[in-house]
């Protein structure tokens, strides 16, 4: 993790890696074989995501994707899941030295909240600061590709959630609220070119991840 503190580089704490991209992106499909290859190299591994990874976080998660709620009840929610995850998954596994790999993190936030329902970027950098002002992710997997590609693969298998229902001009919102960020985020975002095989991703995935372990 990114400490702005004093705490910053110090070598007894592990890495926070997040994947973030458009629902149906393929995310699921690669952190766990990044999990399994972290372990191979003999690191702990905490596999979480959000919204959710707690009890409570998941209850929340329950509410964000099903409930018709206001967009702003929206975002203070995920950021209260959030907050919760931090103190009770997060922090204290990075504190012991674990690597902690989330399926998603306040970049969604930021896309979804901020470039998909249109809330401004000022008044969620106030909630960020608020929730995790002092951590920010070592490393982010942005996955990339074309809204139809993504629709595609998601919409013969899944129930769509309230989020996956939401019309082509919101999810290219997202998309482009993601790549904008990324563009952004001097070199902590990492894009990659998701319509194609799941081969040539992985590739791609144990190129940056064999980087950035060195
Ligand atoms: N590179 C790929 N090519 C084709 N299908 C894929 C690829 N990656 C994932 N899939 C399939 O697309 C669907 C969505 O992938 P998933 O990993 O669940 O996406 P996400 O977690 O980003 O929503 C799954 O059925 C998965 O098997
Ligand atoms: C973390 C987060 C997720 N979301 C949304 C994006 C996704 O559509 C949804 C759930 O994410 P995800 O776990 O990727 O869904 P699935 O299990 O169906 O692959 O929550 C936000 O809108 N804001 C956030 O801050």
């Amino acid at each position: 993790m990114t400490f702005q503190s004093s705490s910053q580089g110090s070598a007894s704490h592990g890495k926070f890696i997040t994947f973030e991209g458009i629902d149906g992106a393929g995310k699921s499909t690669h952190i766990d074989w990044l999990c399994h290859w972290l372990r191979s190299q003999g690191k702990e591994v905490v596999s979480t995501r959000e919204p959710g990874g707690t009890p409570l976080g998941e209850k929340l998660r329950t509410l964000i994707l099903n409930e018709p709620m206001h967009l702003e009840t929206e975002a203070l929610l995920v950021f209260a899941a959030r907050r919760e995850h931090l103190a009770e998954v997060i922090e204290p596994a990075l504190a012991r030295g674990a690597w902690v790999v989330s399926d998603r993190f306040t970049d969604a936030t930021f896309a979804y909240q901020g470039g998909g329902r249109g809330i401004s970027r000022e008044k969620l950098q106030i909630l960020e600061t608020w929730t995790h002002g002092h951590l920010q992710p070592d490393l982010t997997l942005l996955f990339d590709l074309p809204l139809e590609v993504a629709r595609q693969r998601i919409i013969a298998e899944r129930n769509l959630d309230r989020f996956e229902r939401e019309q082509a001009e919101f999810h290219e919102r997202v998309r482009f609220a993601y790549l904008d960020r990324a563009a952004k985020s001097h070199g902590r975002i990492r894009t990659l070119q998701s319509d194609r095989t799941p081969e040539e991703i992985r590739q791609s995935l144990e190129e940056i991840i064999v980087t950035f372990c060195k």
